[in-house]
């Protein structure tokens, strides 16, 4: 089956097609959602930052412009990205997702940070050049390991400050410079809960677009400690049998889809599909 959504680089100089308009506030979106045609949304006299071409969807090319700030526009509003990734269209959801990641990044490339000078997009190539240095730079993305730590029925879920109350999760971090993604694990399960653990497996992974992370996803076998909470870090880390789990992450989350397929071998349930 032909994916709907192929990203690419497109010629901001042709004209047509759809184009999505980006604040920091979010994405404009009217009755129709947050895709307009191009020629139309470019002649409303936004303040333009950039413009990308980022993609084909359903065969027809999408353009980013990016926004120095928000406007009012007649019948329209901002949505943020976290919106798009918990309600509505999957496909559209991807297609956002990527155009924040490629806006954000431009907009955060602008000078160089070799030498301080205005940078350029390449023709063809999704990467900022520095004429006087030569310095190229490429989309930024962060790896992150997130891990599913269990104990036979039981498994270790723990809340951050920042998360809607109620919620547990998964434990999550960044990697860091020297770090395989098994060492990173190790390094943040001991800083953030003071546990070891054995038989790290890899399951899967997500891109996690806010603003840049790549999810690696495993699962892991509990070896030995006690729950210390990292302080300002960890709210509370409990084990939760999975016949009576707490309020859980959003669906479309990695997070989540680990605690699901966990418990649903552990029931003898129909597994569940990890959300690209
Ligand atoms: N898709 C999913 O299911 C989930 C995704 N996540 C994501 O995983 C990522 C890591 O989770 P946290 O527990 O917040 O990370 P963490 O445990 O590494 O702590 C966050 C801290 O790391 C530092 N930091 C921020 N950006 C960084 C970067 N690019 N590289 C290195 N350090 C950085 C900051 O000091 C920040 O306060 C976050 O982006 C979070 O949104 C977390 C849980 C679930
Ligand atoms: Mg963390
Ligand atoms: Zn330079």
């Amino acid at each position: 089956m032909t994916p709907r959504w192929t990203t690419a680089v497109l010629d901001t100089n042709l004209s047509g097609g759809w184009a999505v308009a980006r604040s920091p506030e979010g994405f404009l979106v009217d009755d129709n959602g947050p895709l307009f045609a191009r020629e139309w949304l470019k002649s409303q006299a936004l303040p333009v930052l950039a413009e990308h071409g980022i993609g084909h969807l359903d065969g027809e090319p999408v353009y980013l412009l990016e926004l120095e700030r928000s406007v009012e526009l007649e019948r329209c509003h901002w949505q943020g990205l976290r919106t798009f990734m918990l309600e509505g269209d999957h496909t559209l959801y991807k297609v956002l997702g990527y155009a924040a990641q490629i806006g954000t990044w431009a907009r955060e490339h602008r000078f160089c940070g070799n030498c301080g000078q205005a940078m350029t997009q390449v023709p063809r190539e999704r990467a900022m050049h520095c004429a006087l240095c030569e310095l190229r730079s490429y989309p930024r993305i962060s790896p992150s390991m997130i891990v599913l730590i269990t104990r036979g029925d039981e498994v270790l879920l723990a809340r951050s400050p920042r998360f809607v109350p109620g919620v547990y999760s998964t434990l999550a971090g960044f990697a860091e410079p020297g770090e395989s993604a098994e060492d990173c694990l190790i390094r943040e399960v001991r800083e953030e809960v003071q546990l070891e653990v054995k038989n790290i497996e890899y399951v899967g992974s997500q891109c996690w677009p806010f603003p840049h992370s790549m999810m690696l996803g495993f699962h892991a076998q509990y070896a030995s400690g006690d729950i210390v909470p990292q302080a300002d870090e960890i709210e509370d880390a409990q084990w939760f049998n999975v016949h009576d789990l707490p309020p859980l992450p959003a669906s479309r989350s990695i997070a989540r889809y680990l605690i699901d397929l966990y418990a649903a071998r552990r029931l003898g349930l129909p597994e569940p599909v990890l959300p690209g």
